[in-house]
């Protein structure tokens, strides 16, 4: 079948790959002269010289299984893009967890019994919230926030494991958080086999992971990928779709919610389900995110990636040095997950921060990132968009039902089942 993508984020570079080698033609439109959408490579300056940083701050787990394998089959090489290592959340005075390289789940209880810096009372309250998870199968009521889910545990198991822990992968603070996504995370990052647990920290731009790898996949491949180009309107013919008037049998919208919901409204079809699902996608409420790029060429972390403590005054929950990752000697970067506030204070609380916190006292500003529309906010109950909004009109992205969070793997997964269903 002829298909139209619509968006060239890592879902719609997942959709089109895949859809590609399940025989489909795929043309990819998207807006931006680059692919990547809010996991993209963005260029700045440090010393003088040129220096690839992202739009924001990612790390995988080894259970991101799908994206792990989508860039293999698009000839990455695990160890050139990603420093992995056992899951650690330690603080710069070497207190918190850092799992042994055990299998699951003896890691997880073995790594809470000797963290550092916590008293009995945090480590045992933390291994009877964890197993009660276990046994309950690591499920929850649906309208249950994480800070419910955990009121069994001392404020300092909150302050140096879950509160960290869920600001960064639901990008979302606990006491608002869904219960059962964080469960699901928590299931994936601290009891999974094989690996599942370990970080995996990239040592290549995000557009290095996969977006280039994939467009140039495409090319080859007899796929057209149009950048540059915003699609203004998508209308039903026949037993297809036209894209701003050029006809195809499917048309995929991996594009943001409100940029499909605006697509699908104006495409002209009426119906309680489409309605219900512009509703839906229009509904969702977003968090932002802040990259703090800092540097001093003498800066150097005792590991390449650090939590901090964080208070709406030092507000940055994560520092990861590039310079031990690919990039120069002294950059790092400082994560604000569900930032508010805007770049010119962050920037200022992050230096003061980064100097009380960590003695480093000569940074200087290279560029800060405020994504507004980062992720949407994963709140208890929420009820996410389908991946099907009409006959022959689908949409992927990290926004569309599914058991994770904003995620690459959550983009990925769903682009793939978006290509599997076009039929
Ligand atoms: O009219 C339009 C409007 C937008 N686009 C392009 O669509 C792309 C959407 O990509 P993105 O916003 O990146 O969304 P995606 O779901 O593919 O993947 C994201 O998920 C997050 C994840 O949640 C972690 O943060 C990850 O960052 C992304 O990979 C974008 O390129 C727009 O320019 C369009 O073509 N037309």
């Amino acid at each position: 079948m002829k298909v139209a993508i619509v968006g060239a984020g890592w879902a719609g570079c997942a959709a089109a790959v895949e859809a590609t080698r399940l025989g489909h033609h795929i043309t990819v439109f998207e807006a931006s002269r680059t692919a990547g959408g809010r996991a993209r490579r963005v260029m700045a300056s440090v010393a003088g010289l040129p220096v690839a940083l992202d739009n924001g701050q990612h790390i995988l787990i080894g259970a991101y299984a799908e994206t792990l394998r989508l860039m293999k089959e698009l000839g990455a090489d695990e160890s050139a893009s990603f420093l992995r290592l056992p899951l650690a959340m330690q603080f710069p005075d070497g207190s918190g967890l850092k799992l042994p390289d055990w299998p699951a789940p003896l890691d997880a209880f073995a790594g809470i019994l000797t963290a550092g810096g916590w008293s009995w009372a945090d480590k045992l309250s933390l291994l009877k919230v964890a197993l009660g998870w276990r046994l309950g199968g690591f499920a929850c009521q649906p309208g249950q926030s994480v800070s419910d889910l955990c009121r069994g545990l001392t404020p300092g198991a909150m302050a140096s494991l879950i509160e960290p822990l869920c600001v960064s992968a639901l990008n979302t603070p606990a006491e608002r958080a869904s219960g059962q996504v964080f469960l699901r995370v928590m299931r994936d990052a601290l009891f999974a086999q094989g690996g599942g647990s370990n970080l995996l920290l990239p040592r290549v731009d995000l557009n290095a992971l996969l977006p280039d790898a994939a467009l140039a996949w495409l090319a080859a491949h007899g796929g057209l990928p149009r950048l540059g180009v915003r699609v203004q309107s998508i209308a039903p013919a026949g037993a297809g779709w036209t894209v701003d008037g050029e006809a195809f049998d499917r048309v995929v919208l991996a594009c943001p919610p409100n940029e499909a919901a605006r697509l699908a409204q104006g495409s002209g079809l009426a119906g309680d389900a489409l309605a219900g699902w512009i509703g839906q996608a229009r509904g969702l409420r977003h968090e932002a995110l802040t990259t703090v790029y800092l540097h001093a060429s003498e800066a150097r972390l005792r590991q390449p990636m650090l939590a901090l403590p964080s208070s709406p005054a030092e507000p940055a929950q994560f520092v990861f040095d590039r310079g031990q990752l690919g990039g120069p000697a002294g950059l790092l970067a400082f994560v604000i997950s569900a930032s508010t506030g805007d770049g010119a204070t962050l920037t200022r609380q992050v230096l003061a921060q980064a100097a009380r916190q960590l003695g480093l006292i000569d940074l200087r500003p290279v560029q800060t990132i405020v994504e507004k529309r980062a992720t949407f906010a994963c709140t208890p109950g929420l009820q996410r968009p389908a991946a099907r909004i009409a006959e022959g009109l689908l949409a992927c992205g990290d926004y569309i039902a599914g058991p994770y969070p904003a995620t690459l793997e959550g983009a990925v997964r769903s682009g793939l089942e978006a290509a599997a269903q076009l039929h």
